[in-house]
């Protein structure tokens, strides 16, 4: 059904009007007027905990988001989604991700497939071949168990792997060393070959379309490599793939045996539930990869039935979209205070920023109000001594997203009591800000002159009133963070269905795939000028004079 234009639905029409009664508020003064704003702007699910009381807007502004989450159909395109609709409409596909970590024995019919059948067939191939691999019977060609494990892939099928078998190093086998190609560019490949022996290598060829070109000469280029040391019949030991596309891993030379398939419904963004994330469960073992599944699973259920006012991934989506809307903040820093999530913020970028990077609604028609920010970030606390002088006290206002646990994963004494204070004192500062008569007090109680302190004081001023959300976890475990990718994977689904958009097309990759393919053509071949513009002719001569 056609959605009507965002700005002319009634309940956005109320959150305007809203918004500009809350276009003074003060972040101190809320929380001065309300001492129960903590305990009302938080909630629990799946193991997660969601402080979102240091946003700009109060018990009004949530109903009349969850009013627009109502007329926007949030929950009918949920339930449409869960029950394998096609709703990517560009593509005519249903969006399947959370039937990859349904538990066995919950059968969803799709075309007359049972889905939850053939993902549980899947998942039984993946626990034995790891299951083999981590206790050394997967022998490699010349009778060695596997030391190393490279899995090529670029995107959805690199990010989600790369990103978990980091975040999970704590469970990493001690054998297996896990290596991440994902650039065309040859120094990436390079570099991993250097560092592996191709008697104890593993290759994971992971690429749902099985055509990408990057991963497609990386997966070329590691064979050619294998077979300089080893013989063709040895391929089968060390190769495998991940993908939809069974006829070109058979011509790539892969025996479909060695393939572990999954499906057009799954979006490369939220595939690493499926057979994409084979290296997680050979880095950190099935049983623990069947725990992500699980987590992400918890926080399905909570999406489904919470309702809307005290659901996490509909709340984290309406205080966001406030955020774009009305406070005009075109980025969103993503802030994990734990080391081992450093890949979190590339990880969110593909999947919040290819899903709702989209400029026309489902019908079509041009958006009427702006979409996804622009989502990047670091860890803390590096962030601090680098940008966060500018989300401190730049022009523009930029939310975050903090990201701790409670506990940590290491035994170092005083670390972890620095880092969850540092954590906690940046929310705080950007919520409290110093006032210019803050800063005066601090100036002269340090023997300041008047004319010193007046020099001084607009420098060191914060505004503050800045918004954060900050989400906790007792611990960094595979449940949790199932839960937790799963927790973004739903924001971002809500938010498109705010804005109208379709969250699971990427069409915006394809223009720079086809004009690359000619400009390589010309750098290995014969320029063909009247194609291009006088700077792509120039990069392309330059380019050509190099070799
Ligand atoms: O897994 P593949 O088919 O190789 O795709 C890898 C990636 O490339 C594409 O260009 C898309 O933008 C991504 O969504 C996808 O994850």
């Amino acid at each position: 059904m056609r959605q009507p234009a965002l700005t002319s639905t009634a309940s956005f029409q109320a959150l305007e009007t809203h918004a500009i009664e809350a276009e003074d508020w003060q972040l101190r003064g809320l929380f001065a007027a309300d001492p129960q704003r903590f305990p009302k702007l938080t909630v629990d699910a799946a193991g997660l905990f969601l402080d979102y009381s240091k946003n700009r807007l109060d018990g009004r502004t949530l109903e009349l988001l969850v009013e627009l989450a109502q007329e926007r159909g949030v929950e009918n395109q949920r339930d449409a989604m869960f029950a394998g609709e096609r709703i990517n409409l560009t593509e005519r596909r249903a969006v399947l991700h959370t039937a990859l970590r349904a538990p066995r024995g919950t059968p969803l019919v799709v075309d007359g497939q049972d889905v939850n059948a053939d993902v549980h067939e899947v998942l039984d191939r993946v626990r034995i071949f790891t299951d083999a691999v981590r206790a050394g019977t997967w022998l490699g060609h010349g009778g060695k168990p596997i030391t190393d494990i490279v899995n090529i892939g670029i995107g959805g099928s690199d990010l989600g792997p790369k990103m978990i078998c980091l975040a999970l190093r704590q469970y990493a086998h001690p054998r297996l060393a896990m290596h991440f190609v994902s650039n065309v560019d040859g120094h990436d490949m390079d570099a991993a070959l250097g560092k592996v022996n191709p008697d104890t290598t593993l290759f994971i060829i992971a690429s749902k379309t099985f055509t990408t070109t990057e991963t497609m000469m990386n997966a070329q280029t590691a064979r050619a490599w294998f077979l300089q040391h080893a013989p063709q019949d040895a391929l089968a030991r060390h190769f495998v793939a991940v993908s939809t596309n069974t006829e070109a891993i058979k011509a790539f030379g892969i025996d479909p045996a060695n393939m572990f398939p999954f499906w057009d419904w799954v979006g490369g963004r939220y595939s690493v539930w499926s057979a994409i994330g084979l290296p997680v469960a050979l880095c950190v073992g099935f049983g623990h990869f069947s725990d992500l599944l699980a987590g992400a699973h918890a926080m399905d259920q909570h999406f489904r039935e919470a309702p809307l006012e005290a659901n996490m991934p509909v709340l984290l989506a309406l205080v966001g979209f406030w955020n774009r809307q009305f406070l005009a903040c075109g980025s969103v820093s993503i802030a994990p205070y734990h080391q081992d999530l450093n890949r979190f913020p590339a990880y969110l970028q593909q999947l919040d920023m290819e899903s709702n990077g989209k400029r026309v609604t489902k019908g079509g028609q041009p958006v009427d109000t702006p979409t996804c920010p622009v989502i990047w970030g670091d860890c803390g606390t590096n962030g601090q001594h680098a940008y966060f002088q500018l989300l401190h006290q730049g022009t523009d206002i930029t939310p975050i997203d903090f990201i701790a646990a409670l506990r940590p994963g290491h035994e170092l004494e005083n670390h972890h009591a620095a880092l969850l204070a540092n954590c906690f004192a940046q929310s705080e500062a950007f919520m409290r800000g110093k006032t210019i008569d803050e800063v005066r007090i601090d100036l002269q109680a340090q023997g300041l002159s008047l004319a010193e302190i007046e020099a001084l004081a607009p420098h060191k001023t914060f505004p503050g009133n800045r918004p954060s959300n900050t989400i906790l976890m007792e611990y960094l475990k595979p449940y949790t963070l199932g839960a937790l990718v799963a927790l973004y994977e739903h924001k971002t689904f809500v938010q498109g269905v705010i804005w109208d958009v379709n969250s699971f097309d990427q069409w915006g990759v394809e223009l720079g795939k086809v004009l690359a393919k000619k400009i390589e053509a010309e750098l290995t071949g014969e320029p063909q000028p009247d194609l291009h513009d006088s700077s792509t002719n120039g990069l392309i001569a330059m380019a050509k004079a190099a070799v």
